[in-house]
């Protein structure tokens, strides 16, 4: 499976006849992590949610370098975790292949939820869960997807910091050599897992590259260059906030 280039080019989304931003020009590198943070209600989601094929854009293309669609190589999590509250926690996992009409492999997801600590909970229904363990629910239903493009908004914003940790480690881990895009507010998770950081601010949005740190991810969080990288992003942050 290889990953593509995802190449934005005049990329425009509008909404009610605002344009949230327009002549937006990117490529999110070939199987690394793209992490894109920037002010509350800036554009993130509707950016991912353009790059997922879920909204159509204004303007522009979005495209694989490899010249092939990107519909079907897609995996997708959203801010909300989407699970069907009559499902049991490894039932949601498979979702996607039931819906499908294919043969769900409930031992796979069953492994995935154990590697997020929910081995016990295999068989609970999303009531039952606290929302860090639906959100991790979330997550093994898009690792489960296996797809070499996989667009996450905030998929570890409800966790604590050691469950986050934990979770940042094993997503690095299992997308290896994937496409991903991932939006965050908390800047050591960008430079924890950010090959490509990228910066949206201003009204319209403007994409800009910020330095990640060196090494490999997931880099460690009490590392001298992602402890600098993070107090950069920091200013960066503060200095593109509406006053
Ligand atoms: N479906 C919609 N209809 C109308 N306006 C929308 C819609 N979706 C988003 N917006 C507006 O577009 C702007 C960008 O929203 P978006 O959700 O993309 O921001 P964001 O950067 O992801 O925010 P957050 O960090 O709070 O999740 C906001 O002003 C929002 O109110």
């Amino acid at each position: 499976m290889r990953a593509p280039a995802i190449r934005l080019q005049d990329l425009g989304v509008s909404h009610g006849g605002r344009a949230v931003f327009s002549g937006l020009d990117a490529t999110l590198p070939a199987g690394a992590f793209s992490v894109l943070l920037g002010p509350s209600g800036v554009g993130k989601t509707s950016l991912l949610r353009a790059i997922a094929l879920l909204d159509a854009p204004a303007t522009g293309q979005i495209t694989a370098d490899d010249g092939a669609p990107l519909a079907g190589r897609v995996a997708w999590m959203g801010q909300q975790d989407l699970l069907m509250p009559w499902a049991r926690a490894v039932d949601n996992v498979t979702l996607g292949d039931r819906l499908r009409g294919r043969r769900p492999d409930r031992d796979r997801a069953a492994d995935l939820l154990r590697r997020m600590g929910l081995g016990d909970r295999l068989a609970a229904l999303p009531a039952e869960l606290s929302g860090g363990m639906r959100q991790r629910v979330a997550l093994a239903r898009t690792l489960y997807e296996d797809r070499p493009v996989v667009l996450m908004d905030e998929p570890f914003s409800a966790l604590d910091s050691v469950t986050r940790a934990r979770m940042q480690d094993l997503a690095a881990g299992m997308l290896q050599g994937r496409t991903v895009v991932l939006i965050t507010h908390d800047p050591l998770e960008a430079c924890r897992l950010g090959q490509a950081i990228l910066l949206l601010t201003g009204r319209p949005a403007r994409l800009a590259l910020v330095a990640a740190p060196p090494g490999a991810i997931p880099r460690p969080a009490d590392d001298d260059g992602v402890l600098h990288a993070q107090g950069v992003l920091m200013r960066r942050l503060l200095d593109a906030a509406p006053a």
